[in-house]
Order: C-alpha cells, then sequence, then structure tokens
C-alpha cells in the first residue's frame, strides 16, 4: 500500500453553459498525486488539460462551473459536490469555502504557473521588487531579509548576475528568464504541490530543456509535487513520474511514464507517441494524428474517439468505457479505457470491425509513409 496521496481527485466535472449548449470540457475525471512525484496531464489543445487544472483550485472561469465530484489536498476538502436528480449541484458539508482556497491554499500550498509570464508579472515594477513583495506577503520576512530571499531564490533558478538584475523590468528578461521568475515565485511559499500549464510551450527547444532540467534539479531538491500539463509527449518523457492522457474531457489512459511509453494500452496514447519526433526516425516516418479532436459540446457516443481509432470496432460506437486498470507498476495502477484489453467483458474480438474514416485515412497514411522511406528520404 501506498501513503495516501497528496492530492486526490474524484469524478471531476467542470461545464461551460454557453449559447450553444453546454461544455463538458472536464467529464468525470480521476486521479492522484502524490508526495515529490511530477504527473503529468497531456493531451490535444481542447482536451480540458487547462480547465481541469484550474479546476483544482477552484479558478474555472465564468461561466464555467464545477458540477460534480471530490477534491481533497491533505486532508481537507477543496471540492465536493454531488449532481442532483434535477440536474444541480449540491455542496457537501465540511468543503472549503473559495476564500479559504484563495486564502490557505492557493500560494502557500498550490502555487500556479501559467504559460504566459507576462500574465503573472507586472511590467512597471522591477523582477526584485515584485518577487520580494510576493515573499513579504506570504512568508514572515521583511524588508532586506525578504530582498535577500528574493536575490536567492533568483540564483536559485538559474538568474546570472542575480543582484544586478534585480532592479531589471520584465521586459528586459528573455521568456526563457521570466519562466525562471515565475518558478521562483511559485518555490517562494515554499509549496507542496506546483502546478504548471505549458510553461515551456512558447520557448524554444534548448531554453525549454534548461527549464525543465532546472524543475527537475527543483524537485528532487525540495520534493515538491508537480502536475505538469502539457501537449508534448516529448516533455512529458523528459520529466513526469506518471501520466494522464486527456481525451475530450475525460482521462483514458493513466500510467507511469515507462510503462504508457513500453507498454501503451490507449490507441490515442499511441497516435500521440506516433506522432512525436524521436531521435531514431525521420520527419517522414512521422504520424500525424487522423482526424480533429470533436467539440467537447457533442461528444461522440460510445468512446469518445472511435471516429478517429484504427482499431474501432462496432461495440466501440455503442458503449462508453470508464478506465478500468489492466496492470499494476511498483504499486501504482496502469489504467485504459480501450475495450481491445481482455478486462473488458463487452465482446470487442467479436464485434465488427467499423470501417471509418480514421482506417481508410491510416491505411492511406501508411502507404505514403512506406513510400517516403523506401525512396530513401535523408532529413
Ligand atoms: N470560458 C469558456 N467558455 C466556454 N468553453 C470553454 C471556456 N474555456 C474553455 N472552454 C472549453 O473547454 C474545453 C477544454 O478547454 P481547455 O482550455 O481546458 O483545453 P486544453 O486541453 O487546455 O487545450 P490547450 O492545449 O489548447 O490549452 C474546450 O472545448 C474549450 O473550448
Ligand atoms: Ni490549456
Amino acid at each position: 500500500m501506498r501513503d495516501k496521496p497528496l492530492l486526490r481527485v474524484e469524478n471531476l466535472k467542470t461545464q461551460f453553459v454557453t449559447e450553444n449548449g453546454t461544455v463538458r470540457a472536464v467529464d468525470g475525471i480521476s486521479f492522484e498525486v502524490y508526495e515529490g512525484e511530477i504527473v503529468g496531464i497531456v493531451g490535444e489543445s481542447g482536451a480540458g488539460k487547462s480547465v481541469a487544472s484550474m479546476s483544482l483550485l477552484r479558478l474555472v472561469d465564468n461561466p464555467g462551473e464545477i458540477v460534480a465530484g471530490e477534491i481533497t489536498y491533505k486532508g481537507r476538502t477543496i471540492f465536493a459536490a454531488e449532481e442532483t436528480e434535477d440536474g444541480d449541484r449540491r455542496l457537501q458539508d465540511g468543503v472549503l469555502s473559495a476564500e479559504t482556497v484563495r486564502q490557505e491554499i492557493r500560494g502557500n500550498e498550490i502555487a500556479v504557473i501559467f504559460q504566459d509570464p507576462m500574465e503573472s508579472l507586472n511590467p512597471v515594477f522591477t523582477i526584485g521588487g515584485q518577487l520580494r513583495e510576493f515573499i513579504e506577503l506570504n512568508r514572515d520576512l521583511t524588508g532586506d531579509e525578504a530582498r535577500k530571499e528574493a536575490i536567492d531564490m533568483l540564483r536559485e533558478v538559474g538568474i546570472p548576475d542575480a543582484e544586478a538584475r534585480y532592479d531589471e523590468y520584465p521586459h528586459q528578461f528573455s521568456g526563457g528568464m521570466r519562466q525562471r521568475v515565475l518558478i521562483a515565485m511559485a518555490l517562494a511559499c515554499q509549496p507542496s504541490l506546483i502546478i504548471a500549464d505549458e510553461p515551456t510551450t512558447a520557448l524554444d527547444v534548448t531554453v525549454e530543456g534548461q527549464i525543465l532540467d532546472l524543475v527537475d534539479e527543483l524537485q528532487r531538491k525540495y520534493g515538491t509535487s508537480f502536475i505538469w500539463v502539457t501537449h508534448d509527449m516529448g516533455v512529458v518523457a523528459e520529466i513526469c513520474d506518471r501520466v494522464n492522457v486527456m481525451y475530450l474531457g475525460e482521462i483514458v489512459e493513466q500510467a507511469p511514464v515507462d510503462e504508457l511509453f513500453y507498454e501503451t494500452g490507449h490507441p490515442y496514447t499511441k497516435a500521440l507517441l506516433d506522432s512525436m519526433p524521436r531521435p531514431d526516425r525521420t520527419v517522414t516516418d512521422l504520424d500525424p494524428i487522423r482526424g480533429v479532436m470533436p467539440e467537447a459540446i457533442d461528444p461522440p457516443p460510445g468512446c469518445r474517439f472511435h471516429p478517429r481509432c484504427p482499431d474501432a470496432r462496432e461495440v466501440c460506437r455503442q458503449v462508453h468505457p470508464e478506465p478500468a486498470e489492466i496492470d499494476r507498476v511498483d504499486g501504482f495502477s496502469h489504467r485504459s479505457a480501450c475495450f481491445k484489453r481482455d478486462v473488458f467483458d463487452v465482446g470487442y474480438d467479436e464485434s465488427p470491425p467499423l470501417d471509418n474514416l480514421a482506417r481508410g485515412e491510416s491505411e492511406r497514411g501508411q502507404e505514403a509513409s512506406e513510400v517516403a522511406s523506401g525512396g530513401g528520404a535523408s532529413e
């Protein structure tokens, strides 16, 4: 048995009521974060990664609302509600108020790093001033002590000449440097968990690699847990311990990172991996994922991935798969929501294959790439 998780999310649902209908952005996801691990949330644009991570601190913007599920952090209930029969939601007793989550949990316990540092940094104040003020607000340090701590933090995240650059403004820092400042801010309150929503996506790959190395190092030093949101399996491979793969509001696969890469359970995960550049294959070998992800407003019936899945069968169109445990590794579950595995007793093997668009295109795509590699593509 493992220790209790730091964070537990159960059957979380977050929706946006719009003119065109209800967007089921996050539709019943469950996962845990244990102490000291980096947990990835990966998936294509629109999968629900950001809404899911913002829901954890109840930071969903209007008209979004968490409609169901339970979020517990160190034994405190950040959110717990149930859908009533008439479709309303009812908060359970003992749930922290939104105010308490903002004051006692956010920053001190769970910090957030966003993709665009300029959203979090004020252009008219110096980097050092902002960091110092943040430290004064959140920790028992003032004046020179806070200044010294701010400089130490800048040094810690790899800002060269930290003392001199303390007095510079955000626009004098490169994108990578600004992202390092945000990491310093997140770490400044010594939180147990940092939620990072694609913080390296806008950076070039070299700088991205440096930031990922830094996070890895700091994670080891401070033992901080991370939730790392990305659309990039390369990033997942580099820093995550365990991974949640999201598709259209659902977690379709969940596994320790090596298991996900080498014992892939879900065709969507496989498609993400096949579309990832790797040193051992040429660009022409890359296999983009067929079709586009449908709208979360009107998800396909059955398995939501079935219209794009090369392995889809009739049963996949009719029955909706929930993630089920297909293996256990080092005490962690490997869950997949695909009927191909024997744990699902729904007659996948006897079910007729779907001759859908994805299959046709998949076969054509394969021929094309065979031709390309047979032609001796060099780059
Ligand atoms: N304010 C909003 N109003 C209506 N729908 C929204 C709103 N915010 C997000 N959504 C919808 O919720 C779904 C999930 O969006 P989300 O931003 O979480 O995706 P994501 O996986 O983070 O994508 P990306 O990689 O592009 O950041 C999408 O269908 C999106 O259109
Ligand atoms: Ni996002």
